[in-house]
């Protein structure tokens, strides 16, 4: 049976995200406006093995804790639309600074594949990168990618493909907090799973809260048309403010 799935592709500016993208799509691209907000997003298609691929574009963040309106619009759409798979795109020659992005979303969502690119400038300079490891460390999926000669592209199109026929699952090994702040998370994290449905990282949005992002909170509210005292936990409201 044909399907259509909806890949979007996130990464830090300048890891290769649109060279992925071109080289996938053939450039057949339009823009499109997401979120309410006036940002554009390049949006292409791929087909492999007769399903049809949707991928968008979202603007390059070093992280997506609401600092800008980049971070807020990618953030929305890993959350809010959901797709299928995220791309994490992460640059080869500087991998710790990269996986901090990727580690904050696999937080959001299991659905994730970890994309290296830029392989060719890793091996230039003896970078060795043992993507077995990685996969065992993180849990999720890791390629190795270089997207400028479409190297790596064969396994890349299988794990995507194995990812959205659930063929493979990812099963992220998140972060684990100090224990005053997992002490926390286990009292707001029922709350929350009552407010967001469970496609929602309820681990996550109570993170968030935590950490007082007044607009994740908005769009909360906004996305499920509720008032304050609704989102707000009655033992811990004092904590969106911390
Ligand atoms: N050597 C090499 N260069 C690459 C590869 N992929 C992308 N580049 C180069 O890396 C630079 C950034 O690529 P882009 O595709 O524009 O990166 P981006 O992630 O879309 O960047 P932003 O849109 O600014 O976030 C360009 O000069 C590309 O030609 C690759 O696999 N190997
Ligand atoms: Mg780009």
């Amino acid at each position: 049976m044909k399907r259509e799935y909806v890949i979007a592709l996130a990464g830090n500016p300048n890891t290769g995200k649109s060279t992925l993208f071109n080289a996938l799509t053939g450039l057949k691209q339009h823009t499109g406006n997401w979120a309410g907000k006036t940002v554009t997003i390049a949006e292409g298609t791929y087909v492999h093995k007769k399903n049809t691929y949707r991928l968008i574009d979202l603007p390059g963040t070093y992280s997506l804790f609401s600092n800008s309106t980049d971070e807020e619009v990618a953030r929305n759409y890993i959350v809010f639309e959901q797709p299928a798979v995220t791309l994490v795109v992460v640059d080869a020659t500087s991998l710790e600074r990269n996986l901090n992005l990727a580690l904050q979303i696999i937080e959001m969502t299991p659905n994730v594949i970890i994309c290296i690119n830029l392989m060719d400038e890793a091996e230039k300079r003896g970078i060795t990168i043992n993507e077995n490891v990685l996969t065992k460390k993180l849990g999720v999926p890791v390629v190795k990618i270089t997207a400028r000669s479409k190297k790596g592209f064969a396994l890349l199109f299988d794990t995507i493909d194995r990812l959205v026929s659930n063929v493979i699952q990812g099963t992220p090994n998140v972060v684990r907090y100090q224990p005053e702040i997992e002490e926390k998370i286990a009292k707001l994290e029922p709350f929350v799973r009552t407010v967001v449905n469970d496609t929602i990282s309820a681990r996550w949005i109570a993170l968030r809260l935590l950490d007082g992002d007044e607009s994740l909170l908005q769009e909360l509210m906004k996305r499920w048309n509720r008032g304050e005292e609704e989102i707000l936990c009655p033992q811990t409201e004092h904590m969106v403010h911390i």
